[in-house]
């Protein structure tokens, strides 16, 4: 059974919140805000959720925009990914245990601090494309095989 986990991208114009992830699966590398979906609550709730406890704020308005799946060389746990995006959210942006969020503009993202494959499917999401994604990783920095395809709805 995948585990399902979210993330959310938040747009204010041609700016983008990430955050640096300061502990934990995906630490010291920026990356949109989410994680695990709890029992009692439904993929966006998930997500709003996370979005919430790991940067403030808060948004009623997300759309799903891609979904990505990871498989890891040794590890027969599949991560799923539900990619969310928002450009409607309110709150104060603020530092939590979890991450350090900054704004960057679209066209200066550190991708070189990122997972490997987020240069790869950020050009689809920054034209509006939505996407669905299959990476094969070797630890974390090697992507051994992908598939990547653009789709209608998801
Ligand atoms: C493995 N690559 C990867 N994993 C992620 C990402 N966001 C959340 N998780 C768990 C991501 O962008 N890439």
């Amino acid at each position: 059974m995948n585990k399902i986990l979210t993330l959310v991208l938040v747009r204010d114009g041609k700016r983008i919140l990430l955050g640096m992830k300061k502990r934990g699966f995906g630490e010291g590398r920026w990356n949109g805000f989410g994680g695990k979906v709890e029992k009692q609550e439904t993929i966006i709730d998930g997500a709003k959720r996370e979005l919430r406890e790991e940067c403030g704020l808060v948004s009623n308005i997300l759309e799903k925009i891609g979904l990505l799946k990871f498989e890891f060389v040794g590890d027969p746990q599949l991560l799923e990914v539900h990619v969310f995006t928002t450009e409607q959210f309110t709150g104060a942006v603020e530092e939590s245990s979890e991450m350090r969020p900054e704004w960057f503009d679209t066209t200066n993202i550190p991708f070189d601090k990122m997972w490997p494959d987020d240069k790869l499917w950020f050009p689809l999401y920054l034209k509006g494309q939505k996407f669905s994604g299959y990476f094969l990783f070797q630890g974390h920095d090697n992507i051994l095989k992908y598939t990547l395809d653009e789709v209608d709805d998801l």
